[in-house]
Parts: structure tokens; sequence; C-alpha cells
């Protein structure tokens, strides 16, 4: 287990993004707008759903670090910040529809 929190790389992005500095792929990336963060996104989450499929378990532990990692950017980029995106999340939490199908055997979800 490490330290690492996603919430210090949102912070490292949102650095870097404002930097300007060419060596930083962070900036160049966000400088280039939003539809281009999407597209990296894009790409990126195609390669962990193949790693996924082709059962290439180090493939995907790669990409979804650059799943995640694109993710901030383009969140970054759009002007929507990790904590609006926890909140989301924090606010399904309890939902009874939510807990409803999490209490339910997954069979349950199958279409017959
Ligand atoms: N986690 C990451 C991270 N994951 C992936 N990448 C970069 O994402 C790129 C994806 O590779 P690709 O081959 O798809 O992209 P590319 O061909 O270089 O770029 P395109 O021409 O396709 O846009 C690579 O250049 C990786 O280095 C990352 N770059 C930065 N970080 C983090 O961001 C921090 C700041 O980085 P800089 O902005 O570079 O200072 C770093 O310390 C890291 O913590």
């Amino acid at each position: 287990m490490t330290d690492f929190t996603l919430e210090e790389l949102a912070a490292t992005i949102g650095e870097r993004a404002a930097s300007g500095d060419d060596n930083s792929y962070t900036a160049r990336l966000v400088g280039k707008g939003v539809a281009k963060c999407a597209q990296k996104l894009g790409e990126e989450a195609v390669e962990a759903a193949i790693a996924a499929v082709s059962e290439d378990k180090e493939g995907l532990t790669k990409e979804a670090a650059d799943v995640l990692y694109h993710l901030l950017v383009l969140l970054h980029a759009a002007g929507v910040s990790f904590d609006e995106v926890k909140a989301e999340l924090a606010q399904r939490t309890g939902q009874s529809g939510l807990e409803e199908k999490r209490s339910r055997p997954a069979s349950a979800n199958w279409k017959s």
C-alpha cells in the first residue's frame, strides 16, 4: 500500500497545468483544449478495456493508471473539480435504489 492519493495527483495536475512548462506533459495536453483531453481519455479507456478482455492484468493495471490520470486532466481542463466528483459519488451512497441493487445477488439483475 502506498500513501499516494488521487487528491494529490489532482493538485499536481492543477499546478502543472498552470505552470506553462513545455516539459510538462500535463501543461501541453491541457493547452490543447478539452476535446484533445477527452480524446486521450477515450483512447486510454479503450486500451484498458482491451487489456481486461485480453486478461492482461499487468496491462490493465498500467492502462487503469493512464485512465485515472487522463480523467483528472480532463476534469481540470473542463473546470470540474475532483471534489465535485467525490461529492456526486458521496451523494449516491445510501441511495435506496443503489442499496437495493447492492443487497441483491448479481444473478437477480440478469435478464431471464
Ligand atoms: N500520471 C501521469 C501520467 N500518466 C501518463 N502520462 C503521460 O501520458 C502520455 C500518454 O502516452 P501516449 O503515448 O498516449 O501520448 P503521447 O504520444 O506522448 O501524446 P499524444 O501526442 O498522443 O497527445 C505519456 O507521455 C505519459 O508520460 C502521465 N504524465 C504525467 N503524470 C503525472 O503528472 C505529474 C506531472 O507530470 P508533468 O505534467 O509531465 O510534469 C507526474 O509527476 C505524474 O505524477
